[in-house]
């Protein structure tokens, strides 16, 4: 059989089972899957044997730092890191400079990120203006903006007041939007900067206590309960958080959860350096909460990995620990790191990997062109694996403008070989492809 298209992958085994096939991709569509696919001379051939097709990943929490500390990252760049990660959508958190508080902003994000073309940028919306957790921002109007905003955090801060978390809640369940709340309780966390536990005190670092987290997770899901909202939980970290969704799941509650993937492979042993590489927000915890994470991922407890990908210039990061900015990087390193934690240890499949990383991300936030199911007829918003090679992370290599990974040097499983979005091939062997012409 032979039809038009703009890009025929071969041989692929798709979500990793069955025997390998060939998809015939064109505009926005999948338009043929089956054996011995021919193409015309206009199509890109792509030999996929050996290698693993899924659905474009879907990244709830990425921080691009637009507008603001362009010095960073920048749609453009933070774009190219996610399409080089197999990302095809990525929501850019509202913890910018102005911060997302407007529609004027979030516009503009959205925009700027179809501009570049290699990933849909979505802008999230800040729940109080200014992040400042006191008065309500305008969601209705970034919700009707051309950005169609559908989450809303304060992200880097956490709507701590419990009577503003409760009229959010309310709000966002009459709009139909999705609160994102990045829990902890900031009375418990005055000047800390590691997991409060033996290594902090040995190492005479201020502690960050789990029940900062859990007492906000286990608040929200009683405030989401009463206002009959959804909830979801940023950056999942402790044991305790996962046994409390997984209770309040059981209540009905409508919450949701993410894990990033330091939190699946990191833990506080990693700060005996002191290197603020690994100062991150919430902290890195402990072997049983990295255990925990990963158990509750599997279990389907915690929905998905989401990246918080979170850029920082040099100054901020090398330097004294507790002056050092909270984040690190995570775009390009996501699946591996999934891989390494997940599949490797026969805790995930391929299609457990589809699940946590693109479906119900997309799910969570109703895109209904993300996620999809691999078949003729749905958007063609793809990424192809190469399971069996390894890479070493080298942070000046990413296509970030900052390079604080945790994983420098660190020699990691797969790697993502082609992004698709809508049918157009956005990342190919390491290279970008924006739609103003390669970089
Ligand atoms: N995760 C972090 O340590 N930092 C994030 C903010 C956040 O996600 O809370 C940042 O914006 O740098
Ligand atoms: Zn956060
Ligand atoms: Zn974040």
């Amino acid at each position: 059989m032979s039809a038009s298209g703009n890009v025929l992958i071969k041989n692929v085994l798709v979500y990793g089972e069955g025997e390998p096939t060939d998809l015939l991709l064109g505009d926005n569509q999948i338009l043929e899957i089956g054996a011995d696919l021919t193409a015309s001379a206009d199509t890109e051939v792509i030999d996929g044997s050996g290698q693993i097709l899924l659905p474009g990943f879907v990244d709830l929490h990425t921080h691009l730092r637009e507008p603001g500390r362009e010095d960073t990252e920048t749609v453009d760049t933070g774009s190219a890191a996610a399409a080089l990660g197999g990302y095809t959508a990525v929501f850019a958190m509202a913890n910018t400079d102005p911060v997302a508080d407007t529609a004027v902003i979030t516009d503009h994000v959205w925009r700027r990120g179809q501009d570049v073309g290699l990933v849909d940028v979505h802008p999230v919306g800040a729940v109080t203006v200014g992040l400042e957790g006191k008065q309500l921002a305008e969601m209705a109007t970034m919700a009707a903006g051309a950005g169609r905003v559908r989450m809303f955090s304060d992200d880097g801060h956490c709507v701590a007041d419990p009577l503003v978390m409760r009229r959010a809640l309310e709000y966002s369940s009459s709009l139909g939007v999705l609160i994102a709340q990045h829990a902890e309780e900031p009375r418990l966390t005055v000047g800390s900067v590691a997991h409060e536990g033996p290594t902090a005190a040995r190492l005479g670092l201020t502690g960050w206590p789990r029940a900062a987290e859990e007492s906000i997770v286990a608040r929200d899901a009683l405030l989401a309960r009463d206002a009959g909202a959804r909830v979801h939980i940023c950056h999942t970290s402790t044991a305790g958080s996962v046994d409390l969704v997984k209770w309040a799941r059981g209540q009905g509650i409508a919450i949701t959860a993410e894990v990033t993937p330091h939190h699946l492979l990191l833990d506080d042993s990693r700060l005996e350096t002191y290197d603020a590489v690994n100062k991150v927000n919430p902290p890195l915890r402990e072997a049983s909460d990295v255990a925990a994470l990963r158990t509750g991922l599997a279990e389907g407890i915690i929905d998905c990995v989401a990246t918080d990908h979170a850029p920082h210039a040099e100054q901020d990061k090398c330097c004294e620990f507790s002056q050092a900015r909270p984040g690190m990087l995570g775009l390009e390193t996501a699946l591996s790191i999934v891989v390494e934690t997940m599949v490797r240890p026969g805790l995930l499949d391929w299609r457990g990997v589809a699940r946590v990383m693109s479906e119900r991300p997309a799910e969570i936030v109703g895109l209904d062109d993300q996620g999809r199911p691999i078949e003729v007829g749905e958007a063609a918003n793809l990424v192809l694996v190469d399971p069996e090679v390894e890479w070493t992370v080298h942070g000046p290599d990413l296509a970030s403008v900052a390079d604080n990974t945790p994983y420098e040097a660190m020699t990691l499983p797969a790697k993502v070989t082609a992004t698709v979005l809508r049918g157009r091939i956005t990342a190919r062997d390491g290279k970008v492809r924006p739609l103003g012409g390669e970089r």
